[in-house]
């Protein structure tokens, strides 16, 4: 097995909702109102090894960018600990810190966000691997080009702004200027959501390529576990910031145990004769300032029982490599 480049131990994220106006004068009036935390993420345990594809995959609000901001080293945990090969993300300093920052990059679902419109593309692209002495004055033309390449992007776009492109284009001036770091892992954030379909599958096309021409990790953060069921090695489920199944991607489609994961893939069109035996999911997803208790999918679960409105499940292997979280695997065995 190869080595772990980045490890999670038991991290959660808790953010502080602060009370609104209207909040803040009901509470002056005396009514027992406070401000609120929101559990985003919920004592995570995530490993992902050199040259893998790991695929996140939950509804929205359930803590995937939170969690790969985490691991990207952008946002602090609240607690638990992230290593980076081995060592604490928080502990890092110097050169050290740096290294860890080029290393991990991360490409966000809206490029036209992240790119500075004021900037051609061949600086946004260049300006990093110069800072950091990736490149020289003498070669930077070049090393831009070789990177527009390695994206798909023709190097004449370099003189452009970003306005100038269309999304498909964009996302690729975006992993152009993630791979110009020498990046070992990147963490793509529904990096084709915003994409037309038929562009969604040449960008994903493109970060396969990347992965064998350039030896990359990737945690590949998704709501639609159709998205990540070609690409990733193993697929990782979370629920209102809990990951409640993760097993081989192969192990998730042909063998999903968590009825949640199951209520996903019946929503996957592709998979038509597996979703004949799967309930839909139903109903909202609820607020994570309030979740359910006990097993946080109890009220849309189609098999729950009184002891998962009250008892929160563990995260258990019931096979080689594949864990799930729910009650049910009790009563089977
Ligand atoms: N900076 C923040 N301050 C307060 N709450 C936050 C913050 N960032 C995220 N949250 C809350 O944490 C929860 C998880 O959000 P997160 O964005 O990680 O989920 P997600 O699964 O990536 O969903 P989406 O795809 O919609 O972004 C949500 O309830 C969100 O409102």
């Amino acid at each position: 097995m190869s080595t772990p480049i980045i490890e999670l131990k038991g991290v959660s994220k808790r953010f502080s909702k602060k009370l609104d106006l209207a909040g803040k004068l009901a509470q002056k009036l005396g009514a027992p109102v406070k401000d609120e935390t929101v559990h985003a993420v919920d004592q995570v345990d995530l490993t992902v090894r050199k040259g893998e594809v790991v695929g996140l995959v939950g509804e929205s609000g359930c803590g995937k960018s939170t969690l790969g901001r985490m691991v990207a080293g952008i946002m602090p945990a609240s607690d638990g600990d992230i290593l980076w090969h081995g060592k604490r993300l928080d502990s890092l300093q110097g050169a050290e810190a740096r290294q860890a920052k080029l290393q991990t990059q991360m490409i966000f679902q809206d490029p036209y966000a992240s790119l500075n419109p004021r900037m051609k593309v061949a600086d946004i692209v260049g300006e990093a691997p110069l800072v950091h002495g990736l490149t020289k004055r003498g070669e930077w033309d070049s090393y831009v080009d070789n990177q527009l390449r390695r994206a798909g992007l023709d190097p004449s776009f370099k003189r452009r702004y970003p306005h100038q492109f269309s999304g498909g284009q964009r996302q690729r001036i975006g992993i152009a200027r993630a791979l110009a770091v020498q990046p070992e892992f990147i963490v793509c954030d529904e990096a084709v959501a915003a994409l037309d379909v038929s562009i969604q599958a040449q960008i994903l096309n493109l970060f396969m390529d990347l992965r064998r021409e350039l030896d990359l990790t990737y945690l590949f953060i998704s709501h639609d576990l159709g998205v990540v069921e070609h690409l990733s090695d193993r697929v990782v489920i979370m629920y209102l910031g809990r990951v409640v199944e993760e097993a081989s991607a192969e192990e998730v489609f042909v063998r999903a145990n968590h009825p949640y994961t199951q209520a996903l893939l019946a929503e996957v069109p592709r998979i038509e004769a597996r979703k004949k035996s799967f309930a839909g999911i139903k109903g909202e997803i609820p607020s994570p300032l309030n979740p359910p208790s006990g097993c946080h999918f109890h009220p849309r679960c189609p098999h729950a029982f009184d002891r998962c409105k009250v008892e929160k499940p563990a995260l258990k292997e019931i096979a080689p490599g594949h864990k799930s979280r729910c009650h049910l695997n009790d009563r089977v065995a």
